[in-house]
Order: structure tokens, then C-alpha cells, then sequence
């Protein structure tokens, strides 16, 4: 595992990690299925297609409802986009993100976004809670040809953030089974959000250490450092 001296880059996931984005996820889902006269889905089942990105969200609703026909995906895809790339208003940040990341900020380390979620409406919702000039880089899910878990993603954010690219040193902050396998291929530390989208149990996801609050994050961020 690479090791990282302060000031060391740090990269956040976004969907689960520091916005609860589902609910606006979902009703953005239902409502292109309904307006293609198709079954809904409840949020825990959205939640769970979360974290793939908008391909593999789709993907997986699909397959849940048993579309097959290219033309009904494509359209239900369009009509979901035409709501999600603005889509705020059910979105939260968690509890006491804003005051880690300001701590963060505060000791110097360069911060940036590494998400699956593509880029329109990740630049949106961080404008929407005037979080965006915090970080120094943002890479969402169609910046670049290869999305998480491929390493390539979490390696540029560091490389954007003055890591040198062939010996990337970072902190990587992640909620789900897509992050824990970015993080190991890298590899850099990964410090996991356990009230995030996961699917499996903290213990057989790779990480560093495990935070259920953001008030822990600034001191487990210290504790990866060397002095
Ligand atoms: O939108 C998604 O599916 C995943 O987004 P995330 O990478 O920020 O968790
Ligand atoms: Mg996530």
C-alpha cells in the first residue's frame, strides 16, 4: 500500500459517500417508467442499482423488469436523463460533511471528486450545496473512457490533485463494493462510509478503516498519514 505524506490528495466518492442521492435517483427513474407506461420501483431497489453508474443503474432496472426491447431502454434512458442531470430536490448531504471537508481544506490537503455519476449532474449538485470550488478536480462517471472499479478514474483525480501519475499517493473515501475495488487496484488507502449504498458486509469489502460519521473522518484521514 502507498503510503502519503501531508498535504495528501483526497478523493471523495460522491453517490453515497457524501450526498444521500437516491431519493432523487428514484423519483427520476419512476417517473420515465411511468411516462413509458412500465411497473415503478420501490427506493430500496433503485438504491441498491446505485453506484455503477447511469449504464449499469439501467442495466439493472431492466433486468428487474424484464425490458429487452433497445429502443424502450434507450428511450426510458433519455427520458430519465432529462430529469436526473438537474435533479436536487430530494438529495441530502450527509451530516457533517461540509465541516470535514472544511478541516480538510484548512490543513492543506487537495481534495476532488471521483464518482461514477457522469459529470452534468455531478457539477450540478455540488453547485446546488456550494461545495464545488472545495475540490480540484472532478471526475465523473463520462470523463473518461473507463469508470470505477477500473483504477484509471481514481488515478487521474490524484494526478489532477500533484500526485505524480506513475506513483499515485492518495486517500480514496468511498461507500460501496465499486470504491473498495478502485482503491485496492490503484492502490491507495480506502476509508469507507458505512451509511452509504453497499451491498455487502463491511468486514469483506477491502479498507483501510470504517467511519458511520463525518465528525470521525479528519482524524482517520490523520492516522493514514506518515509523519
Ligand atoms: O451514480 C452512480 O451510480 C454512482 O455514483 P458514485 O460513484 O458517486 O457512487
Ligand atoms: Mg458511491
Amino acid at each position: 500500500m502507498n503510503v502519503c505524506a501531508a498535504p495528501c490528495p483526497i478523493a471523495f466518492d460522491l453517490d453515497g459517500t457524501l450526498i444521500d442521492s437516491a431519493p432523487d435517483i428514484h423519483a427520476s427513474v419512476n417517473a420515465a417508467l411511468r411516462e413509458h407506461r412500465q411497473p415503478t420501483l420501490t427506493l430500496s431497489q433503485v438504491r441498491g442499482f446505485v453506484g455503477g453508474g447511469v449504464d449499469v443503474l439501467w442495466r439493472n432496472i431492466t433486468t428487474a423488469l424484464d425490458i429487452s426491447h433497445p429502443d424502450l431502454r434507450r428511450d426510458l434512458m433519455a427520458s430519465f436523463m432529462s430529469r436526473y442531470h438537474d435533479a436536487t430536490k430530494l438529495t441530502r448531504l450527509y451530516p457533517g460533511v461540509i465541516e470535514a471537508l472544511n478541516i480538510l481544506a484548512d490543513r492543506g490537503h487537495p481534495l476532488g471528486i471521483c464518482t461514477n455519476k457522469p459529470l452534468i449532474p455531478t457539477e450540478h449538485i455540488l453547485n446546488h450545496f456550494e461545495i464545488r470550488e472545495l475540490f480540484g478536480t472532478v471526475i465523473g462517471g463520462d470523463s473518461l473512457p473507463q469508470k470505477k472499479p477500473d483504477p484509471t478514474p481514481l488515478r487521474v483525480t490524484f494526478a489532477n490533485l500533484g500526485s505524480d501519475p506513475d506513483h499515485p499517493r492518495g486517500i480514496f473515501v468511498g461507500d460501496s463494493e465499486f470504491d473498495a475495488a478502485t482503491a485496492a487496484a490503484v492502490p491507495v488507502p480506502l476509508l469507507l462510509f458505512t451509511q452509504g449504498y453497499r451491498h455487502k458486509p463491511v468486514e469483506e469489502l477491502p479498507h483501510h478503516a470504517a467511519f458511520d460519521d463525518f465528525a470521525a473522518l479528519p482524524a482517520l484521514v490523520e492516522g493514514v498519514l506518515i509523519s
